[in-house]
């Protein structure tokens, strides 16, 4: 047979990582969407055909309704399931409050290490990340 194999394309994620305060974003996923519940930063999946600085800014819009500048990328990693995470350190005008969109989103919370550690029920990049953070793998522009 001469079919072609179906070329076999990892999903791409961007995450963003976003301080206020020394404080770090994050957001409990609603419970309609995979991994419903769980502890993590904002971001979501990379379109055909977008930088994954125009996903970040696209995802931050739909999940908290906020308008962000990219950085810089921070950090790679794969989930246990294949997909690739860039993760990007972003800012957020100081007047702004992020506003969860309840189809995504159920909780947004400016977290410090220790409080997002004492939390449960998260995916495991955040401790990774948080690891990573520690151990100075990551750099990351603030006391954190
Ligand atoms: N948003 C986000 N996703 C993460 C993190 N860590 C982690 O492994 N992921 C994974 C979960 C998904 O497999 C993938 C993309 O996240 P997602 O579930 O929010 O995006 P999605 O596919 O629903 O796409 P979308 O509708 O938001 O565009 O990245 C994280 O800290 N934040």
């Amino acid at each position: 047979m001469n079919r072609q194999q179906p070329r076999f394309r990892n999903k791409r994620g961007v995450v963003g990582v976003i301080f206020r305060e020394q404080k770090l974003l994050v957001i409990r996923r609603s419970l309609t969407v995979p991994a419903p519940g769980k502890l993590c930063l904002p971001g979501g999946t990379i379109e055909k055909g977008e930088t994954e600085e125009f996903a970040l800014v696209r995802e931050m819009q739909e999940e908290l309704a906020i308008d962000v500048s990219p950085i810089r990328l921070c950090w790679r990693s794969v989930t246990p399931w294949g997909t690739t995470l860039a993760w990007w350190l972003a800012s957020l005008a100081e007047d702004k409050t992020p506003v969860a969109n309840p189809a995504e989103v159920s909780e947004v919370h400016w977290m410090t290490r220790s409080q997002i550690r004492s939390t449960s029920n998260m995916l495991p990049s955040l401790p990774e990340f948080l690891g990573a953070s520690q151990s100075g793998e990551i750099e990351l522009d603030v006391a954190f």
